[in-house]
């Protein structure tokens, strides 16, 4: 495997807590980042977007070293649980933020962020602000302003969990052909399996501060090392 993104000995202490990262990503796949409560999932991804800044070791991407570019200029986009939308803006102009912060948008961009709209089916939903979307909507709206970014490497961190079980399919399998339609490098943190399963072809278990298997998703949902074990109560 030829690693697209990869963390090398990416070293980060909070308090007590030291954690050391080690992972190799493909390009073009989805991983799965599964782990017990504060074993540091969130602050992997933190690390590789750039808003945590790791004590040691680097992020590399295709061979370049990112570990020093500020988060807006890393090839990386982030979704979060709670989407950050603003309350007073509409979805067109919450997508169009992740072009200008100013919101002064060329016609170019405007269509871009239609098109974005229109990728995650909320076409007709652009001028509606977001408390009169529902909360797949408005992780909908959170998702287009991730593409216009147009950013190669897409991580999400327990994106769907506040919704309900199909509305989290369905929000699964739109990130799934979103990534193939882009060729986008997706990095997922979930608290469900079920997720990983479901669209993730690889998974990275992390525990303590550390990735201690990183495999095809079905090998690590089987592995029989105990921390996995009793992470999934088998
Ligand atoms: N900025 C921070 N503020 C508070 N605690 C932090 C911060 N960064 C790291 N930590 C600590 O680092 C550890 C790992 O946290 P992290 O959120 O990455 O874990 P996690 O695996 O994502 O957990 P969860 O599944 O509960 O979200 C925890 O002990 C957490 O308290």
């Amino acid at each position: 495997m030829t690693a697209y993104l990869e963390c090398r000995a990416l070293r980060f202490r909070y308090e007590e807590m030291m954690m050391r990262f080690d992972l190799e990503i493909e390009r073009g796949s989805c991983v799965a980042v599964i782990g017990p409560s504060g074993a540091g999932k969130s602050t992997l991804l933190a690390l590789i977007g750039g808003f945590e800044h790791a004590d040691d070791g680097c992020v590399l991407v295709e061979g370049r070293d990112i570990t020093a570019v500020p988060a807006a200029q890393r090839p990386v986009t982030t979704l979060f649980q709670d989407n950050n939308l603003f309350a007073h803006l509409t979805a067109s102009q919450n997508v169009g933020l992740g072009l200008h912060p100013g919101l002064r948008l060329s016609d170019a961009q405007r269509r871009d962020v239609g098109q974005a709209l229109e990728q995650v089916g909320l076409e007709e939903f652009g001028n509606r602000r977001p408390a009169q979307l529902s909360g797949g909507e408005r992780q909908r709206v959170a998702i287009a302003r991730c593409l216009v970014r147009r950013r190669p490497i897409l991580l999400l961190d327990e994106p769907f969990g506040a919704l309900g079980p199909a509305m989290r399919l369905e929000m699964l399998d739109l990130v799934d052909a979103l990534r193939r339609q882009h060729g986008l490098t997706v990095l997922m943190v979930t608290h469900d399996p079920a997720d990983a399963a479901r669209i993730a072809d690889r998974t990275a278990f992390v525990a303590e501060g550390e990735v201690v298997l990183s495999d095809a998703t079905t090998s690590v949902l089987q592995s029989d090392l105990p921390v996995i074990r009793d992470y999934l109560g088998r």
